[in-house]
């Protein structure tokens, strides 16, 4: 739901320039995000786009590991960071509120941009599947990216990516917080999309010792973003998650 603002009748054309410059933003934002999305199942996957997880500029392997590594810290960094709500109030603070899902969107998408550019492959191999069970790996790696998709239309793709926001405050109307849903894949565990994640990334018939770096790490991201985000959610949400975390398992139904 959202709240009309009452502009009155004479809508100035600069407030009208400021909007147009946030919906920009913010669409530009959006675009600059499912571009990166699918480039990033080209590069794990290693189709169709020219520079992937195995591919690309080659060093020793102690600097390929200390590059790599520090690629996925700044995204982690810029990421958690970013999705706190301490960081959230200081961002209000200084700019409007429905530019900061956008800017969050745009600059996660920048430093994976960072990281497919100046990824250092480290090709030795920890496994190889053979036909026809490396169809099945590369199959499951396509389910566990559209397990992510589909998830974020269940808790609304749009607003997660700041679309919704900017549009609104195009419109003069005042966006709610988001609201905490549990539809679909949501009832069988708390976390799809990071679980659609972790299938994405381990799915490989070819699985290079760059590659099981990029699994491992994100992996361990994956559980350390749980912990913060569940923290920020019983915040939000308090008994009302609580219950559901007591109910609904965190990524495996029944395990775990
Ligand atoms: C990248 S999404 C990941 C959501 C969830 N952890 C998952 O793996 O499906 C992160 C955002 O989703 C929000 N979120 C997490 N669970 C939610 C729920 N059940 N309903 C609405 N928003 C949720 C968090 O507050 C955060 O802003």
């Amino acid at each position: 739901m959202s709240i009309t603002l009452h502009n009155g009748p004479a809508q100035t054309a600069s407030s009208l320039a400021a909007r147009s410059f946030v919906l920009g933003y913010g669409v530009l934002a959006y675009l600059t995000f499912f571009g990166t999305f699918l480039y990033a199942v080209g590069f794990t996957a290693q189709l169709v786009v020219p520079k992937t997880i195995n591919s690309g500029a080659t060093s020793s392997t102690g600097q390929a590991l200390m590059i790599d590594l520090a690629l996925m810290s700044l995204f982690a960094i810029q990421h958690s960071g970013m999705a706190r709500q301490g960081f959230k109030k200081l961002f209000a603070a200084f700019a409007s509120p429905a530019l900061e899902r956008s800017t969050y969107v745009l600059l996660a998408s920048l430093s994976l941009i960072l990281l497919f550019w100046q990824w250092r492959p480290i090709t030795s191999i920890v496994w190889e599947i053979g036909t026809p069970m490396a169809y099945a790996a590369v199959a499951g790696s396509f389910a566990g990216w559209l397990i992510v998709l589909y998830s974020t239309f269940l808790i609304s793709h749009f607003e997660l990516f700041g679309l919704t926001q900017v549009v609104s405050h195009f419109a003069g109307r005042l966006t709610e917080p988001m609201k905490f849903r549990t539809p679909g894949l949501y009832r069988l565990i708390r976390h799809p999309i990071y679980l659609g994640f972790i299938i994405a990334f381990w799915s490989t018939p070819t699985m290079t010792f760059g590659h099981m770096l990029f699994a491992t790490v994100t992996t361990a991201y994956i559980f350390v973003g749980i912990w913060l985000e569940e923290r920020d959610l019983i915040t939000l949400f308090g008994d009302q998650y609580r219950h559901y975390r007591e109910k609904v398992a965190m990524l495996i139904p029944g395990l775990f």
